[in-house]
């Protein structure tokens, strides 16, 4: 679908690269030329990912230990991807839920969705733009959102609160750091059945990870599919959208948020679902 060699001297850092979606775009990447940098806070999962890319693709992969909530962690991440060369696009991809009943959050469950999700990708794009803009070079930022931050949806309130948050920073910073040339663009994926999504989101619902006919092509989307319009967003042929997120869902927010299943679960199912977690 793409040229050969579109993205070719190009290197990606891509948070939560070692599984799901983070490690669809990086295979992508790496096929198109790229060189990458994939972080995680599981060494062995991030080791695996990038061993597997890199021979199957021939390109460079490090793969380096970080967790995104922790702002210096975050700083030694960036250090250590730019010894290695510039880098030139992050992604922020690694994120976190709950599916919860929003009275049965503590604070801390709260705090632990945002830590990730609203708070990492913010010290991640803080950390790029400063190197960028001190050292005079453009770069591009894609954050993975949600359709979420369009329509809200109950039961997974501090992962919503999150994406909209990461959207609010998108369109912000893409005003903010334009003369930088520092753009900044966001995907909202509806629903791809990850290994992860199946975990947090889907659990107990395996052969059904949405209601038939949720979405206007009545299937779920798939990792390749966000690949694709992830490598657009970052290749040249993008270079004149900035601060925008496209949606990637089927039609699905068209039709509802999500909230709509979850507002037909049973006292029971809500119990169960808690003792899972
Ligand atoms: C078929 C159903 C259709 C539904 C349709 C809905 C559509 C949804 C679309 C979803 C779109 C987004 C999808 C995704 O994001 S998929 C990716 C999922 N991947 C991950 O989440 C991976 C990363 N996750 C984590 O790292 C951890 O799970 C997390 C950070 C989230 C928590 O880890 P941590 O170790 O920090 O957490 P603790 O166990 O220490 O707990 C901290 C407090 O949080 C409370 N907690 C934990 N789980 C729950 C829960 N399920 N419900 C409520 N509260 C919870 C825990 O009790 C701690 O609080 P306290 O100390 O006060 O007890
Ligand atoms: N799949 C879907 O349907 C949808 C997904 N999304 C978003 O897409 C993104 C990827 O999700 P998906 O691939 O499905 O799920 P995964 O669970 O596979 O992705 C989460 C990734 O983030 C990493 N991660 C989590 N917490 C941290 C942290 N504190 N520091 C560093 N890395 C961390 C995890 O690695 P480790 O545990 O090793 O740290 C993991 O690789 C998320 O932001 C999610 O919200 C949005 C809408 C729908």
């Amino acid at each position: 679908m793409f040229a050969d060699g579109l993205l070719a001297g190009k290197r990606i850092l891509i948070t939560g690269g070692g599984t799901g979606l983070g490690a669809a775009m990086a295979e992508r990447f790496a096929g198109l030329g790229a060189s990458l940098v994939l972080c995680g806070r599981r060494e062995e999962v991030l080791r695996e990912t990038g061993e597997r890319i890199a021979a199957a693709t021939g390109a460079r992969v490090d793969a380096i230990r970080c967790d995104i909530r922790d702002p210096a962690d975050v700083d030694a991440l960036f250090d250590a991807a730019w010894a290695g060369g510039p880098v030139d696009s992050l992604v922020n991809n690694a994120g976190a839920i709950f599916v919860a009943r929003s009275e049965h959050l503590s604070h801390r469950a709260f705090d632990a969705v945002l830590a990730t999700s609203l708070h990492g990708s913010i010290y991640c794009t803080l950390a790029a733009g400063k190197r960028w803009i001190a050292a005079g070079r453009p770069g591009s930022v894609l954050s993975i959102l949600s359709t979420a931050a369009i329509t809200g949806r109950g039961f997974t309130v501090p992962t919503v609160v999150s994406k909209t948050g990461v959207l609010a920073m998108t369109k912000s910073l893409a005003v903010e750091w334009a003369s930088k040339r520092i753009r900044l663009v966001a995907i909202a994926p509806g629903t791809i059945p990850t290994a992860g999504f199946m975990a947090k989101v889907a659990a107990g619902r395996e052969g059904e990870p949405e209601a038939p006919g949720d979405n206007t092509l009545e299937r779920p989307g798939r990792p390749d599919e966000l690949a694709d319009l992830a490598t657009y967003l970052l290749s040249p042929a993008a270079d004149y959208i900035n601060g925008e997120m496209v949606v990637l869902d089927g039609g699905r927010h068209l039709r509802n948020s999500g909230v709509e299943d979850l507002l037909k679960r049973s006292d029971a199912e809500w119990e169960a679902q808690r003792a899972r977690r």
